[in-house]
């Protein structure tokens, strides 16, 4: 048997070893390569304390950040390719020392108690494994030389047909370096370095829970890029909005904060139970409607909608990198398709001269830029209002007025996700 796959407690109970939570990300790890995300791969570690099973998954999302650079110097110093599971051994021991500055004697001896507890084949590669991490251990300049991981050929060429290759490189090293942990206000303030638009920036490690204002509701998690589609369509007290693609609820709960008047549909009856936990927690109100936004008619013409489309995720990779490995790009079209009828179907739920934004958290122009230059081709008297809010950079907007995001931008701050922001007014003249 796998013992790195199976649901064993790997000694956390003697804790200060740490191979519970090393067995918990080599689990997770597994997982990916069988095309699970790591949310749903989460529940392989249910068993468990709850700091190993945080450990788990941040020392399964380092490895899956760097899964390339530790192949890439590790290559030269194996005659065979191991099995997979004791590749996923070496690749997260060379993590954990490279990367994380783990002492190489805890890394080093970890991986090989972990090889031997595998049984038969596990024990016949400890030698081989200890070895390997030795001449790994000392290997930190040809490390430091070695390029960030590249995204998978199917999102890396628009990325550099879009924006070239020293940017792609850039978004590539974001990638690598992961992402903070960013918080809205309910208003006023929350917690952590306040960032110019609005969001406030806490570090990677923090727990949520245990910052102030949690409890009673004061704030959310949300990156600051996607924070920034509400304030663009900036709503407004007793207006009447739909957030028709809403769950989990982050942009629901920043229109009700606004004193919107809002209704948050999306098509999981269970995504959606979040929106109203989210809401409850906050003290916020919204109308929940589940099911599919295309059939979605509220009984009169509403002031404004967001439509935060479903999409590939693909400006999100800093906190999803096992994303590329269980995605090939197949399903975009599909994507692209769906995003085009819920545009033309949000605009049927406008008064004249109501507001749209447009938003998808892609890195790809097909869901960004060239859905809206579609978008505009169907609809001659719709136009794009350039997106206006604090924080803004000029360069963060395209020529048409739409909010670029990408993760290279704000390198000095810790950057932000990917995101395509576009502000539409309907026109007067159509009904
Ligand atoms: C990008 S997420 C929305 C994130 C959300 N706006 C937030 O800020 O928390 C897209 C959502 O669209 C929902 N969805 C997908 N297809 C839909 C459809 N046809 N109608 C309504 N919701 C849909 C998904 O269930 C998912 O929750």
């Amino acid at each position: 048997m796998d013992k790195t796959r199976g649901n064993d407690r790997g000694g956390e109970r003697g804790g200060e070893r740490g191979d519970g939570a090393r067995l918990g990300a080599l689990r997770l790890l597994a997982a990916v390569e069988d095309g699970a995300t790591l949310d749903e791969a989460g529940a392989l570690n249910d068993a468990l304390p709850p700091a190993a099973r945080a450990r788990a998954r941040r020392l399964a999302l380092e490895v899956l950040r760097r899964t390339q650079r530790a192949d890439a110097l590790l290559a030269p110093f194996l005659q065979r390719k191991p099995r997979p599971d004791v590749q996923r051994i070496l690749r997260l021991a060379t993590v954990e020392m490279l990367a994380l500055g783990e002492a190489p004697h805890g890394a080093v001896d970890a991986a090989v108690r972990i090889c031997r507890s595998m049984g038969g084949k596990g024990q016949a590669a400890a030698g081989m494994v200890n070895a390997v991490l030795r001449k790994v251990s000392a290997a930190s300049e040809p490390w430091a030389k070695l390029p960030p991981q590249m995204m998978p050929h199917w999102l890396r060429q628009p990325v550099v047909h879009a924006w070239g290759r020293d940017v792609t490189r850039a978004i590539e090293a974001a990638h690598e370096a992961g992402a903070p942990l960013d918080l809205t206000p309910k208003r006023g303030d929350a917690p952590g370095q306040a960032l110019p638009t609005g969001s406030f920036r806490q570090d990677a490690g923090a727990q949520v829970s245990a910052l102030p204002g949690y409890e009673t509701g004061d704030w959310w998690v949300q990156d600051a890029a996607a924070a920034l589609a509400v304030r663009v369509l900036d709503p407004q007290p007793d207006e009447r909005i739909a957030d028709i693609c809403a769950a989990p609820g982050g942009k629901t709960l920043q229109l009700a904060a606004a004193g919107a008047t809002v209704t948050a549909v999306d098509i999981s009856q269970a995504r959606l139970a979040r929106v109203a936990e989210n809401l409850n927690r906050c003290g916020l109100s919204a109308t929940l409607v589940a099911g599919d936004a295309l059939q979605y008619r509220p009984e009169s013409l509403l002031d404004a909608v967001l439509l935060d489309a479903p999409c590939s995720a693909t400006g999100t990779l800093r906190r999803h990198p096992e994303l590329p490995l269980i995605r090939d790009g197949a399903a975009i079209a599909e994507l692209v398709d769906l995003q085009a009828k819920l545009i033309d179907h949000a605009l049927s739920l406008l008064k004249p001269g109501g507001r749209l934004v447009f938003a998808t958290c892609s890195l790809l122009p097909a869901e960004g830029e060239d859905q809206l230059e579609a978008a505009l081709a169907r609809h001659p008297g719709l136009h794009v209002e350039p997106a206006k809010a604090p924080g803004i950079e000029p360069e963060w907007l395209t020529d048409r007025g739409a909010l670029r995001l990408r993760p290279d931008l704000w390198p000095e701050r810790g950057g932000m996700d990917g995101f395509f922001i576009a502000r539409l007014r309907k026109s007067l003249a159509e009904s």
